[in-house]
């Protein structure tokens, strides 16, 4: 019998915890008049900002719409000052984790009854268009504790939106069921929910995970890395069912994994006596005179099917119930907000990207043992590197998430953090016509600091797509030679994407083109390592994450008809960017791509981004916590930018062309990828440039195109002056 604590909640009186997550306790308490068992939920809410209270709230509209045996059921939420209690039916089977703890593998039979119930409740999820995100033995509760037990899905997204995956956790904890999608910050659909039965099916019926990693990271790998699923030796006994289906749900690729109705309708599942998955559909219930919705037992399986694809962004947690990551918006507008076929099927199973993303280790409360043993990990810290905070000191043990690359800030908060350039008339920007002839009249004032570019704003609050780049200078740049650093070589052709402010949208040619950014951008990380800024090295490799997140994501996404379709001359030009000198960072992986399909630019380009996070966690290993400032690091990479260019202008005076050129190009690729890529990047918050700066951008990148082109036109005069002497001494010789 359970020991109360003499506490009343309502009518219940409380008796011993029974569990505790990362924000809340759970309590097992009786009504005082009937003497129904519950548990109650408690949760403090002054530990929750606005956002986590909206996901709560969120929670809590989901839970009270849905009445089915296999959703845990919300009695009642009783308010008390700075506490919010959630009393729930009791569940004294405890988690799954814990019976399959205490059981190990179970009988083919016992998984098959635990997954139609499974199947049930997701049935009900998918019919609200909800995805749950975190499905884990942990939030699937037991009724009781035999093996026909009713097994419930808990916990609706509001402990996975207060735990945004972070760096902490990323490199502490070991998310044994999460979809690589998840985990790689991609883009994920509701397929991501398929991932995590299969992991749990596979662990119900082996005793052990598919995969293991003690960080996120090494998980990741290893994910990557298996070519097939592997069933311990000791398993030889499970039906094909059973295999057919772990190994159709643990397919890396969401595309190749099975769509919702493909897993209802499995002949594992098929067995229909031990459960009616009809009940789902009549799962719905009326409460505080909101009507349920989304039941519709005629959905067909296209429709279905196409949901299962719906994406959005990971972490958009953040604009109220609709916007809570649990609940899956119904409109067409998010089914490809890359603007990417994302039902693009692929014959390999194709790996994906990999960003992680970086938080804390703030809660006491941990479950993963990983965390407490991973001493190399423990990551007390949390920095900050919101621009919003580029000027405020921030506390390393901030619970925000870092990057987030893969976030994209809700309105209200993002009123405040949203940086876009100043504007108003530019200012120190000679005129292309004026700057093409004069050798020296660069933009760059050497003593003065760079007109600060960008700047807060109250008013933007959204990515802006860079538009009405019309006819610029941009479309001037093919015969610049920006991709190529190489001092010894010519200064070869600048990719601008389409030759407009806009990326290619050519996956191949994007890939390349973010390839190159990445590589320029790396060479500032190891100037500012080497020059023991690690802040701003660490702030700036956080963009670099950014740039191969989204290298990834086009694989991911579109990539692979683009790739496999893509003709061979745009796959060898990407083999041939690689000679960039300056990708000492980044070239041992990505190098020659003409040699390989798309599914090895995919796996190179995955290998690099894990290369990268692990620099990122050498980086910020070195950070000491405590209150410090985050450098913005689209300002650095500006700064570095204009310090390219005025260098180049010494070096042009000084008559070393060959540098002055190198500076030059450095420069122009930084500020293109300001202008072209950065925005168009995931980063949090996004990077938005008001058109002033973008013409600012433009005129800085014109300048230094002409300035290069002259240098290139004085080389090769000076080369035929060269020829001629040679041919002239030639000719005397013979
Ligand atoms: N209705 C319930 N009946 C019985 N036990 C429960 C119930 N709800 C939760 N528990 C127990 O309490 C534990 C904590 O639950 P809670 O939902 O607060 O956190 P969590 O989701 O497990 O963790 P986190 O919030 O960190 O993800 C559960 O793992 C479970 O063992």
């Amino acid at each position: 019998m359970a020991q109360s604590t003499g506490r009343v909640v309502g009518d219940y009186l409380v008796g011993r915890q029974i569990g505790s997550g990362s924000f809340s306790v759970v309590w097992e308490a009786r009504h005082r008049v009937n003497g129904t068992q519950v548990a109650i939920k408690e949760i403090a809410m002054d530990r929750l900002n606005k956002k986590l209270q909206e996901s709560l709230m969120s929670e809590i509209f989901i839970l009270r719409r849905i009445n089915h045996p296999n959703i845990i059921r919300m009695i009642d939420m009783i308010k008390s000052p700075g506490k919010i209690h959630l009393v729930l039916e009791y569940c004294k089977g405890g988690d799954l984790s814990v019976y399959v703890q205490n059981h190990g593998s179970v009988p083919e039979a016992t998984a098959k009854h635990f997954m139609q119930q499974l199947a049930a409740g997701l049935q009900v999820l998918r019919d609200n268009n909800i995805i749950h995100r975190d499905l884990k033995p942990q939030n699937l509760l037991l009724s009781t504790d035999e093996n026909d037990a009713d097994l419930k899905i808990a916990d609706f997204g509001f402990a996975r939106s207060l735990q945004p995956r972070g760096l902490a956790e990323t490199l502490c904890g070991s998310p044994l069921y999460m979809a690589p999608e998840i985990m790689q910050l991609q883009k994920y659909d509701a397929k991501a929910d398929l991932w995590s039965v299969g992991a749990i099916l596979f662990q119900l019926v082996t005793g052990r995970t598919p995969f293991t990693g003690n960080s996120q990271i090494q998980l990741l790998q290893n994910i990557i890395r298996s070519t097939e699923l592997h069933f311990p030796a000791d398993c030889k006994d499970l039906s094909l069912d059973c295999v057919d289906l772990c190994q159709k749900l643990l397919r890396r690729n969401p595309v190749e994994r099975l769509t919702f109705e493909e897993f209802f309708n499995h002949p594992f599942l098929s067995d229909r006596q031990s459960y009616d998955f009809s009940r789902s559909r009549l799962g719905l219930r009326t409460m505080d005179g909101f009507l349920s919705s989304g039941s519709s037992p005629s959905r067909n399986m296209e429709e279905s099917s196409q949901e299962d694809c719906l994406t959005f962004l990971l972490d958009d947690d953040s604009s109220g119930p609709e916007g809570s990551p649990s609940y899956l918006k119904n409109t067409s507008s998010m089914k490809s907000s890359s603007g990417f076929n994302v039902d693009t099927r692929v014959e390999r199973r194709e790996a994906e990207s990999s960003p992680l993303k970086y938080t804390e280790v703030t809660s006491g409360h941990s479950r993963i043992n990983q965390r407490e043993e991973n001493n190399r990990f423990r990551f007390e810290t949390q920095i900050n590197s919101d621009r919003r905070n580029l000027r405020e000191p921030t506390r390393l043990t901030d619970s925000r998430s870092l990057i987030a690359p893969e976030r994209v800030d809700d309105s209200q908060d993002s009123m405040d953090q949203d940086y876009v350039l100043v504007s108003g008339p530019p200012v120190d920007m000679p005129s292309s016509s004026s700057s093409s002839s004069k050798p020296y009249n660069f933009p760059f004032k050497s003593q003065s600091p760079p007109v600060e570019l960008f700047n807060r704003s109250i008013s933007s609050t959204a990515p802006m797509p860079i538009i009405g780049a019309t006819g610029n200078s941009i479309g001037q740049f093919g015969s610049l030679n920006s991709q190529n650093s190489a001092p010894s070589t010519s200064h070869g052709s600048l990719d601008l994407g389409d030759a407009f402010e806009q990326p290619s949208t050519h996956s191949l040619t994007r890939i390349r083109s973010l390839r190159k950014c990445a590589a320029t951008i790396a060479e500032l990380v190891h100037e500012r390592i080497e020059s023991d800024k690690q802040l701003e090295a660490f702030s700036i490799q956080l963009a670099i994450l950014a740039i191969w997140k989204q290298a990834l994501h086009i694989c991911h996404t579109q990539a692979i008809s683009g790739l496999e379709g893509s003709p061979n001359q745009d796959i060898n030009r990407l083999g041939r960017s690689s000679s960039l000198k300056y990708d000492t960072h980044n070239s041992d992986k990505i190098t020659d791509l003409s040699h390989y399909g798309s599914e090895e630019i995919s796996s190179q380009i995955q290998r690099q981004f894990i290369q990268e996070i692990e620099l990122a966690e050498e980086l910020a290993k070195s950070i000491e916590p405590g209150n410090t400032t985050m450098p913005d690091a689209m300002e650095t990479i500006f700064e570095a930018a204009l310090d390219h260019g005025k260098l180049g202008g010494v070096k042009e005076v000084m008559g070393d062309i060959e540098n002055a050129g190198n500076q030059y190009s450095k420069a122009v690729r930084l500020l293109v990828f300001l202008l072209v890529e950065a925005p168009m990047l995931i980063l949090n918050p996004p990077l938005s440039l008001t058109n002033s700066v973008r013409y600012r951008l433009r005129t800085y990148i014109d300048f230094l195109s002409r300035r290069l082109k002259h240098l290139q036109s004085h080389r090769r005069s000076s080369g035929a002056q060269m020829q001629g002497s040679s041919l002239a001494m030639m000719n005397k010789h013979s």
